[in-house]
């Protein structure tokens, strides 16, 4: 290995995690993926393939010692990424303890809010940071993992993180460092607050976002959000082309206009999902309390309640254990129900 090599540890290489190695690969950069043995049988049969929405394509057939099921690759790590489902954070931070050396730092690129927290209480000793990946990834064919929608990553700014940028930047994965990482984290919750209205729904994102009463579900569960950001004194950020308090009366309007409106929002791959419905169908407890549930959670920390997100929550993990497909009028009458009169 020369001096010039830098080494990344993903730990949790699922459809996130498999997506960004393949990427970092394609760039020369030294990575190692830690996850199950399940899928690194995948990725000793089949070639990791990784594709964009622009045409990207890159594909290797990984050596044995790039895709491992043990923490202790990161021992050697310049760079740990964390991309386990909400519900693995604490596990995947005992497991990476005894291993980070200090001051290398571990970035949680997880949705939801409290992600990083988790996983800094697990592993005390080390620099832990907290990211956001904006654009979604499925896994289309055994190996094969694909960005169906655009934006950029996005970390904490703190100087541990400089050395790795040229490397993302390289990859075709421009890493922005932000001072303002909690409102970040909150704006992309208010996009992920699709993700139950998705995996509800049982069609693609784009089949979903297409019709108005799945999009007017989102906009009150996104109204609710902000009223209560705006009450805790916590801004938003600009993730996509509108500022986060327009995308509500966005979402609300008829489909013939937010098609014109919305064009950018809809370059969507028609069969990308939200990861929320990728858990449905392999039988994995949802994110759902780490998304809509830290809406229903920070009401109650300022004396109000947010029943439209509460609802969500109930109406997932009722869907958790009894599979149904809601309808799009029929999902809006349910959120509306919930609200005082
Ligand atoms: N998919 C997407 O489009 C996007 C996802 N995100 C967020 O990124 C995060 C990761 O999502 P995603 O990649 O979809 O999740 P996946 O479930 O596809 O990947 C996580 C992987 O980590 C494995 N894992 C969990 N615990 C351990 C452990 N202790 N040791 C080794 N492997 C482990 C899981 O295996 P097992 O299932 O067997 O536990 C799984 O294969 C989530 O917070 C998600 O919300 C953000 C943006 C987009
Ligand atoms: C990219 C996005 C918003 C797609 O739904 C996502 O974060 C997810 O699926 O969890």
């Amino acid at each position: 290995m020369t001096e010039t090599t830098f080494r990344i540890v993903i730990f949790g290489a699922g459809s996130v995690g498999c997506y960004l190695g393949g990427r970092l690969l394609s760039a020369g950069v030294d990575v190692t993926m830690v996850g199950r043995p399940r899928m690194r049988e995948v990725l000793q049969t089949n070639p990791l393939v990784v594709t964009d929405y622009e045409g990207f394509s890159f594909r290797s057939q990984l050596a044995g010692n790039q895709y491992v099921t043990s923490a202790e690759a990161a021992r050697q790590a310049d760079l740990v990424l964390v991309t386990v489902k909400s519900a693995a954070t604490s596990e995947a931070g005992s497991q990476l303890a005894p291993w980070v050396p200090a001051g290398v730092p571990v970035v949680s690129l997880q949705n939801g809010i409290s992600n990083a927290s988790h996983l800094q209480e697990a592993m005390p000793e080390a620099t832990v940071l907290a990211g956001m990946v904006p654009f979604n990834v499925l896994q289309q064919q055994p190996g094969h993992f694909h960005q169906g929608t655009e934006g950029h990553l996005m970390a904490d700014k703190h100087p541990s993180l400089e050395p790795a940028l040229p490397w993302f930047a390289k990859a075709g994965l421009p890493l922005e460092l932000r001072s303002d990482i909690e409102s970040v984290m909150w704006s992309k919750l208010l996009l992920n607050l699709n993700n139950p209205v998705n995996a509800l729904s049982g069609v693609p994102l784009l089949e979903e976002l297409s019709q108005r009463d799945y999009r007017r579900c989102l906009a009150l569960a996104q109204r609710e959000t902000l009223q209560l950001l705006k009450a805790a004194g916590i801004p938003t950020v600009k993730l996509t082309a509108l500022p986060m308090n327009l995308i509500p009366p966005l979402m609300s309007t008829p489909d013939w206009l937010f098609t014109r409106l919305a064009k950018q929002m809809l370059t969507i791959d028609p069969v990308a999902r939200s990861s929320m419905w990728e858990d449905l169908q392999a039988g994995r407890p949802t994110e759902i309390d780490w998304i809509n549930g830290e809406v229903v959670k920070l009401a109650e920390r300022l004396g109000k309640d947010a029943p439209v997100n509460r609802k969500l929550v109930k109406l997932m993990h009722q869907r958790e254990n009894q599979p149904r497909d809601w309808n799009a009028a029929e999902l809006l009458n349910a959120l509306r129900d919930s609200r005082p009169c």
